[in-house]
């Protein structure tokens, strides 16, 4: 099949069934990029590296109508073998959004080469020529050291109690605030070694890596598989415990706590009303669950629903960018008062990460735990939901304990 990839001519698009190449991180070793694109989730999903096509979507109120429009151009003569109608098959794009709408750094890639396994079944999607680039081993960063980002601890925990008291005055009911800490490490950072050590540690997390934001994000914005969605919202966070009793302890202080229960709601209440208009059915559970990750424990909850008509997996994203999970309540206070207080660009932290297909079938996540990773350096994100009676120092902690996926990652 041809297909035009904003390019001059059309170039070939090849999707051929491979065998099982068992779990797509013992393929991440050999591939021709240090940087590769990644969406891996119990050893399955895509892995990609080359770049056949790549746009950078301008910042603005439009920019997910804007990319859509430019994925219907790369895709729009691509002729996909409807006899596999699989999640995937053909080419696809890697794209992740800035958190803010106002932000440079938006970004869509159909890599090259696609490296897929999904359900039982293995394929590769070539466009073009298949990049001829050595394969270097994966190499250690060496000695890692970190620095404050925007804002020291002391000043962040202060930033929090100013925005629980504007909480408490009855400006918003809910906003989440970040911080930022800058790793550098001995040596260039290799992304692949980032995504190994991610994606066995968090295998229940999407590890994800586009163009230099990599991360193990447990927050599942949107899966579409043709009329179906899926969406794992999180909201409420206790890190784990020292013991297998306190972890309990926490677990159920969690379960408990009026304050996270109330976050979790907003959360809830902002993907419903989003995804409500969208869809012709839509579930949400009365009670949220405990999600036990290695370094934390969060409230929960699955969301499934029918499409009413054919948005694509971007057109579900853009109505649900940003959740109260990552904004707050009501969304527009929530961002002016980010603006205003974390003193940050967040670039990719927070934003869609994902992809999607031809059909409009595809993954997004919020891209929590994560880092922008720039030669030996590395920008680390980690934040939380703040409420009327948030404790500072418990919030602070609780972003050092989200921070240590990315530090993990780092340091093995
Ligand atoms: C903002 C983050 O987490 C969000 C997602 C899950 C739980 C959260 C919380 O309990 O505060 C946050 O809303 C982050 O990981 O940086």
């Amino acid at each position: 099949m041809s297909v035009a990839l904003g390019t001059i001519r059309p170039l070939p698009v090849r999707t051929t069934p491979v065998g099982d190449p068992g779990n797509l991180l013992a393929s991440l070793a050999s591939l021709p990029s240090t940087a590769p694109y990644a969406w891996i989730r119990n050893g399955e999903g895509l892995i990609g590296w080359g770049q056949a096509a790549k746009v950078v979507v301008p910042p603005g109120p439009g920019r997910f109508a804007w990319a859509r429009q430019w994925l219907a151009g790369v895709f729009g003569d691509a002729h996909v073998d409807e006899a596999v109608r699989t999640p995937g098959w053909g080419p696809v794009a890697f794209g992740s959004f800035t958190f803010d709408e106002d932000a440079h750094g938006s970004v869509l890639v159909v890599p090259q080469a696609v490296l897929a396994r999904r359900d039982g079944r293995a394929w590769m999607t070539t466009i073009g020529e298949a990049p001829l680039q050595t394969v270097s081993h994966l190499r250690d960063p060496g000695r890692i050291s970190y620095g404050d980002g925007s804002l020291t601890a002391p000043e962040w925990e202060h930033v929090v109690a100013r925005a629980a008291r504007r909480i408490r005055d009855g400006e918003l009911e809910k906003v989440v605030l970040a911080r930022d800490l800058v790793a550098t490490a001995e040596h260039p950072i290799d992304v692949r070694l980032l995504l190994d050590r991610l994606a066995r540690r968090y295998p229940e997390c999407y590890t994800f890596s586009v163009a230099g934001l990599v991360g193990a994000t447990p927050e599942l914005l949107i899966r579409r598989t043709g009329q179906e969605i899926e969406s794992l919202v999180l909201a409420g966070t206790t890190p784990r415990g020292i013991s297998a009793a306190d972890d309990l302890a926490r677990g159920a202080a969690l379960f408990a706590s009026a304050k996270d229960r109330y976050e979790h709601e907003c959360a809830i209440a902002s993907v419903r009303e989003t995804l409500a208009p969208l869809c012709s059915s839509l579930t949400t559970p009365d009670e949220p669950e405990l999600l036990v990750l290695p370094n934390v424990q969060h409230l929960a909850s699955h969301v499934s629903g029918r499409l009413a008509d054919g948005a694509s997996v971007l057109d579900v994203v853009a109505a649900m960018h940003p959740t109260a999970a990552v904004g707050g309540t009501p969304t527009d206070t929530a961002i002016k008062v980010i603006r205003e207080l974390e003193g940050m660009d967040r670039a990719g932290y927070a934003g869609p990460v994902g992809w999607i297909d031809a059909h409009g079938d595809g993954e997004w996540g919020i891209a929590l735990r994560s880092g922008l990773i720039r030669g030996r350096r590395a920008r680390l994100f980690a934040g939380g939901g703040i409420m009327g009676d948030s404790d500072p120092a418990a919030e602070l902690a609780e972003a050092q304990a989200k921070f240590r996926v990315m530090q993990y990652a780092l340091e093995g």
